[in-house]
């Protein structure tokens, strides 16, 4: 087990957001967290990467008290994609190369930029390296961060709705090549996802969020239709198609 969440609630001032969440993911696991709108996922990953700190609970990584550790600590450990980013005057490939910062001492070793150049070339971005992030569109900018985040090495890997801006094909690159980060790397990705679809193709474990807790949480088994339909409020059948779990609103 690589990351332990037990009993956490949040508030955001007045406003309870999470209560008494309960899960852990494996190493080598896509944990997909899902759930309506404002159901808390970004709360609950923003809390995992210690942007918020809960009221209540414990959150342990490697057995070890998320918030006990130093700052440099926690970028080593924790690669973070938040849902929306700004883009800034740095080109791609220095932003990919930004990843590497926890891991660095005092200047980019060979080793750091040999990554860099093959995150860039696994998701398909090397002819972007030296165009500026405000030259790109918003799905490029989205593969950049991705990018950043994997270059960085985490242990575990949160993705804040990583496919959004992504068409088809990307949206399947993208989350290939973090499932494949996750096996070959034995870390954990956890990932706030929306399209249901996606998150049977891809996760091995899903979250289902719901009225602030844990509505369900395992593997393919909890996917059930009277689950999603629980979450969502709309009925599902669940079906294979060419071997491919899908869902289909009825
Ligand atoms: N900074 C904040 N201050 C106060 N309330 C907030 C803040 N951020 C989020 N909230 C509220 O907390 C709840 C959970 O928000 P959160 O963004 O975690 O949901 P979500 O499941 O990620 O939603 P979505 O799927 O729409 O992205 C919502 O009701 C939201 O309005």
């Amino acid at each position: 087990m690589i990351l332990s969440v037990d009993g956490v609630e949040f508030s955001y001032s007045s406003r309870p957001v999470l209560k008494d969440i309960k899960f852990e993911v494996n190493r080598g696991e896509f944990f997909s967290i899902l759930g309506n709108n404002g159901a808390g996922k970004s709360t609950l990953l923003k809390c995992l990467n210690r942007i918020l700190k809960p009221q209540t609970g414990t959150i342990l990584i490697e057995k070890e008290d998320l918030f006990a550790l130093s700052s440099r600590e926690v970028a080593r450990r924790l690669g973070y994609v938040a849902q929306r980013y700004e883009s800034t005057r740095f080109t791609v490939f220095d932003a990919v190369l930004l990843g590497r910062k926890p891991h660095i001492k005092w200047g980019a070793t060979a080793r750091d930029l040999e990554i860099v150049r093959k995150v860039l070339a696994v998701l398909g971005l090397e002819e972007f390296s030296l165009r500026y992030l405000d030259e790109l569109s918003g799905g490029e900018l989205q593969k950049v961060v991705i990018a950043r985040a994997l270059a960085q090495e985490p242990r575990v890997l949160l993705l804040d709705e990583p496919t959004s801006n992504l068409d088809l094909k990307n949206q399947f690159e993208v989350l290939k090549t973090v499932k494949k980060a996750a096996r070959e790397q034995n870390i954990a990705a956890v990932v706030v996802m929306h399209d249901l679809n996606l998150a049977l193709r891809f996760a091995d474990k899903f979250l289902l969020l719901k009225n602030r807790t844990v509505f369900a949480c395992g593997g393919m088994e909890i996917m059930t239709p009277e689950n999603i339909a629980g979450v969502y409020g709309v009925p599902v059948a669940v079906e294979r198609l060419a071997s491919i779990p899908v869902v289909v609103p009825l």
